[in-house]
């Protein structure tokens, strides 16, 4: 790609939208075969374009998703030393607990992937995404086990974060099944599918990107978050009203606005279900861009991970269709491991 294409690459489109779809007949019983296979198709048309979606009927109802933001500000707006009682250890696992601005770099992993050419490397090295972080996972992951608060430094906040974690991970499912009927997988793939996801390696987070001038006094090697695909099967995440996610459109290489809007959630393809489809469905480039710099933004995502062992391969019903298999098996702990050091800044 030449400098002038990466100068297209980095605008963003005014006016283009993410497209919706409502998901209702897979998150409430009583729907045909026939009115999900409806549903299942538009999901294959939209979400396969650019690996990104925008899902209404999801389930979790708004005094939920409310909620939830609530308690991702005061969790932020604790002091720094309260926060740091459940700090994220210096190490990729477990992948839990707080960790403080500067600590990430998204961007990192994505340019390994020569997305742009024209990046320069020496500018990436210095780059920081300039948010805060708290990861949550299942009370049964041994290997990703939680680092919670104490109990006093925020009352109610453990009991909270787990009952969201089960109430995403219901949506999750609703939405994998949708995706796999839509992939019209048979029924043995389903089920070596499903057997990758047991509830307990998803990743809720809680993100806080502070406002950008204080920021800028600070660094000036700084972004609200670099673009990068994820590394999960599909990332579910709510954001406030300010905005600022954006997905690649991959026809004009320009970035489209993921617009809050009640009721709906952003759903992206990652990395590994990229796989699993054999590329029908493209892992999605996203980034955060600064919307409004003079405001907090809070966003919360939620990663669907296959578990650990998982071994990942293009399901064969596909690579027949495509009369070839276009990625390699392999399992999603060497895959994360990898991923996770090439975007983490140790000190
Ligand atoms: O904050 C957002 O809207 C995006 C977060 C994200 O892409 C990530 O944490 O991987
Ligand atoms: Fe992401």
């Amino acid at each position: 790609m030449d400098a002038k294409d990466a100068t297209v690459l980095k605008k963003s489109v005014e006016g283009k939208t993410v497209p919706i779809v409502d998901i209702t007949p897979f998150t409430t019983t009583g729907y045909s075969p026939e009115v999900k296979k409806h549903v299942a198709t538009e999901l294959a048309s939209k979400a396969s374009i650019d690996g990104c979606v925008g899902i209404s009927g999801h389930g979790v109802p708004d005094e939920v998703v409310a909620t939830a933001f609530v308690m991702t500000k005061k969790l932020f707006e604790l002091p720094f030393e309260e926060k740091m009682k459940a700090p994220h250890p210096d190490a990729p696992v477990p992948h839990r607990g707080y960790s403080g601005t500067g600590r990430e770099n998204a961007a990192r992993k994505t340019e390994t992937e020569d997305w742009d050419g024209s990046a320069k490397k020496a500018d990436y090295e210095k780059l920081t995404d300039y948010k805060e972080s708290y990861e949550i996972g299942s009370e049964s992951n041994e290997v990703n086990y939680n680092i919670w608060l104490p109990e006093q430094a925020f009352p109610g906040f453990r009991t909270w974060g787990l009952e969201l974690y089960w109430r995403l991970h219901e949506t999750a499912m609703s939405i994998l099944e949708a995706l796999m009927m839509s992939l019209e997988l048979a029924e043995d793939e389903m089920e070596e599918v499903r057997a990758l996801h047991t509830g307990h390696d998803h990743q809720l987070r809680l993100l806080h990107y502070p406002p950008i001038e204080e920021v800028l006094r600070k660094d000036k090697h700084t972004s609200r978050l670099g673009a990068h695909t994820d590394w999960s099967q599909f990332t579910l995440l709510f954001q406030d009203e300010h905005g600022g996610l954006q997905f690649l459109n991959r026809s004009t290489g320009e970035f489209i606005d993921a617009v809050p809007m009640e009721g709906v959630l952003y759903m992206n393809i990652g990395d590994m279900f990229q796989r699993i489809s054999n590329g029908f469905y493209p892992s999605a480039l996203h980034r955060v861009i600064i919307k409004n710099p003079h405001a907090s933004r809070y966003s919360i995502p939620f990663f669907v991970p296959p578990n650990s062992d998982g071994i990942i391969r293009p399901q064969p019903s596909r690579v027949e269709k495509d009369g070839e298999e276009k990625y390699e098996v392999v399992t999603f702990r060497e895959y994360s491991r990898k991923a996770f050091e090439s975007m983490n800044v140790y000190n």
